[in-house]
């Protein structure tokens, strides 16, 4: 095979697209989609090239059975999909047709990544040979002023989605009042998407144009990320590594993320990561786990002398692989750890806030940050006292609520509570004034790249003043806070206070908890409720209603102090068991940098339930 043979392939296998201001609209294809299907098949597995929708990720093989390994004409990447773009020298590549050297993403040679993008080279070379003979080469012509790119970006495959990689060739459209090459900046394009039009952009230095598509696919999103993946291999009932391993580390590799792996040890181990954890190396933890994880790497953190750069510096998330992962349904809005590394990748850094737990046990070697909830009664005892059932997966925590409510079980105690809002139409008056704040701080669609740099230069200015606690677990009551009516706290049922609006894939608990409010949620029962009253109450937990019923009790608090009054029992702090002693809670406001989607929780609905 002569180089001018390889230079006739390469020249087959790019398609043709237009970069608009959504994305970039795919014109025809030909030939590539032959080597695409090798590419996205390189274990000889059945994966059709996707046809469907790219800005919705719907499929419609169904539909449109004949546009199976087609990508129809005039579709649209959005930006929102692209994970990166990268310059192909095409003379280079007819030269020496080593395209994957060139081309090799910024993972190490040790990585699958690597050696799945080596496989998918061969192939490649592979289909440069077979096609030697092909006679109709000048078919698709590339035009040398044509930028020649290869883009990644991720596709629907079954449940999850996938990186895939497309050779482009990017038209050049002139600037408005230039000249007209055949398709000008007011042309439409169809968008098969969402059914809107698409308006070209012009660009007229070809060399910028893969910066201009990584610009605007990352726009006020930091894209160089330097991340710590902390696998605990025994979450999810140790599935945890695999998920990982299969759904999100192709996603994350095919970035210009940078990705270093640890996985824990043995029990706490995320803590002693966390304390030592190089400030210099790292911006962001992912946690590929359950809860436990993350609320592990805060706490390690927390402890660190130099907590105050920890926080300012590095972002924590999850990637959900562990059986409880209510930080990634909140905070990424899925439970999907393949859409999670989506979010991961692209989503907006905010600050939430935290709540710091005091009880004499560890109170004097450091409080305990708690990110998620705190829980007395009911479901604590469910969640916990139901280990031995661990294999019925999630239900087994409803089963344990259900039999602990019907033995009408109660759980005195003393509390006195510092409320931020106590009446319930005043908390919805709340929910919508800081929901619409936070929107408006990050929503990218009303924010320039520029505005939202400064909101996360704003971000870097924790000092050691917003570690401080206002209140001391040794001091008296303060005057302000108030005692919960002794006849429901004698009779008290559930106690539930939590920062995320959703504490598992069906329970949203919190409806009206916010990010950066300030405050936190609680929610009590008496066991004294009928019941025909409380039964509806636990049946509403997964639409988030329960607390508009007048037997709930929901306030937005600052702090608690709570003292148990049983002789046994526990606590359950972010899932993890708390001794059984009196438990002083307060809100340490906006400590810690992660990610939201669109710089928000899911959308609980809260503001439409009244
Ligand atoms: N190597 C290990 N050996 C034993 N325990 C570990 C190890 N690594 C992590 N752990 C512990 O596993 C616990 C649960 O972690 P995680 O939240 O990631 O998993 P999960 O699947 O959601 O489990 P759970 O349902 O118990 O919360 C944490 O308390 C953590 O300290």
């Amino acid at each position: 095979m002569n180089n001018s043979d390889r230079f006739s392939y390469s020249r087959k296998s790019y398609s043709r697209a237009l970069l608009t201001r959504e994305g970039i609209v795919v014109k025809n294809q030909g030939p590539v989609t032959d080597a695409y299907d090798q590419i996205g098949n390189p274990n000889g597995s059945s994966v059709s090239f996707f046809s469907g929708c790219f800005t919705c990720l719907t499929t419609d093989y169904e539909s449109d059975p004949s546009k199976v390994g087609l990508l129809p004409n005039n579709t649209l990447i959005p930006f929102r999909r692209i994970l990166n773009a990268k310059s192909i020298d095409s003379l280079a590549l007819s030269r020496d047709g080593e395209y994957g050297r060139r081309t090799q993403s910024t993972v190490g040679p040790s990585d699958p990544n690597a050696v799945l993008q080596n496989n998918i080279n061969n192939q490649i070379d592979k289909k440069n040979i077979d096609n030697d003979n092909d006679d109709d080469d000048d078919d698709e012509l590339h035009d040398s002023t044509d930028s020649l790119i290869e883009l990644t970006f991720v596709v629907p495959h079954g449940n999850d989605i996938v990186p895939r990689k497309l050779y482009l060739s990017i038209e050049h459209v002139p600037t408005v009042g230039g000249g007209n090459s055949g398709s000008n900046t007011n042309q439409l394009v169809g968008n098969s998407g969402s059914g809107s039009t698409t308006s070209v952009i012009s660009q007229e230095n070809s060399e910028d144009i893969v910066e201009l598509i990584l610009q605007r696919s990352f726009e006020g999103i930091k894209r160089h990320k330097s991340i710590l993946v902390v696998i605990n291999p025994y979450g999810g009932k140790g599935k945890a590594r695999t998920l990982y391993e299969s759904k999100c580390h192709p996603i994350l590799a095919s970035t210009e993320c940078k990705i270093d792996i640890a996985y824990t040890k043995y029990a706490c181990h995320a803590m002693d990561i966390a304390k030592e954890i190089d400030l210099e190396k790292y911006d962001t933890i992912a946690c590929a786990s359950g809860d436990g994880i993350p609320y592990e790497i805060i706490n390690g953190l927390y402890q660190r002398p130099d907590r105050v750069a920890a926080f300012n510096k590095l972002t924590v998330t999850q990637l959900p692989c562990g059986s409880g992962n209510a930080m990634s349904i909140s905070c990424h809005w899925t439970n999907n750890p393949s859409y999670a590394a989506l979010c991961l990748v692209k989503s907006t850094e905010a600050r939430i806030d935290m709540m710091c737990c005091s009880q004499e046990s560890y109170v004097n070697e450091f409080p305990r940050l708690s990110f998620l909830s705190q829980t007395y009664g009911v479901i604590a005892e469910s969640d916990i006292n139901t280990e031995f059932i661990r294999w019925m997966g999630p239900s087994r925590f409803e089963l344990g609520v259900a039999v602990t409510v019907l033995q009408g079980r109660k759980y005195p105690c003393d509390l006195y509570v510092k409320y931020a809002v106590k009446d319930k139409k005043d908390i919805h008056i709340h929910y919508i004034e800081q929901k619409n704040k936070t929107t408006l701080l990050f929503d990218r669609e009303t924010t320039t790249p520029e505005e939202c740099k400064a909101q996360l230069a704003s971000d870097n200015d924790l000092t050691e003043a917003d570690f401080k606690l206002k209140y001391s677990l040794n001091d008296d009551i303060p005057q302000d806070w108030e005692r919960l009516n002794p006849d429901i706290a004698n009779n008290l049922q559930i106690f539930y206070t939590g920062k995320m609006p959703y504490m598992a894939a069906d329970t949203k608990f919190f409806p009206a908890a916010l990010p950066s409010d300030g405050s936190f949620d609680m929610v009590i029962t008496d066991s004294r409720t009928p019941l025909t009253k409380i039964t509806p109450i636990l049946l509403s937990l997964d639409k988030g209603t329960h607390i508009l019923e007048p037997e709930v009790i929901h306030a937005k608090v600052l702090a608690y102090r709570l003292v148990p009054k049983v002789q046994k029992g526990l606590f359950s702090v972010d899932g993890e068991k708390f001794p059984l002693e009196t438990l002083q809670v307060e809100i340490l406001p906006r400590l810690v940098k992660t990610l939201l989607v669109n710089g928000s929780y899911i959308d609980s609905e809260f503001d439409t339930m009244i």
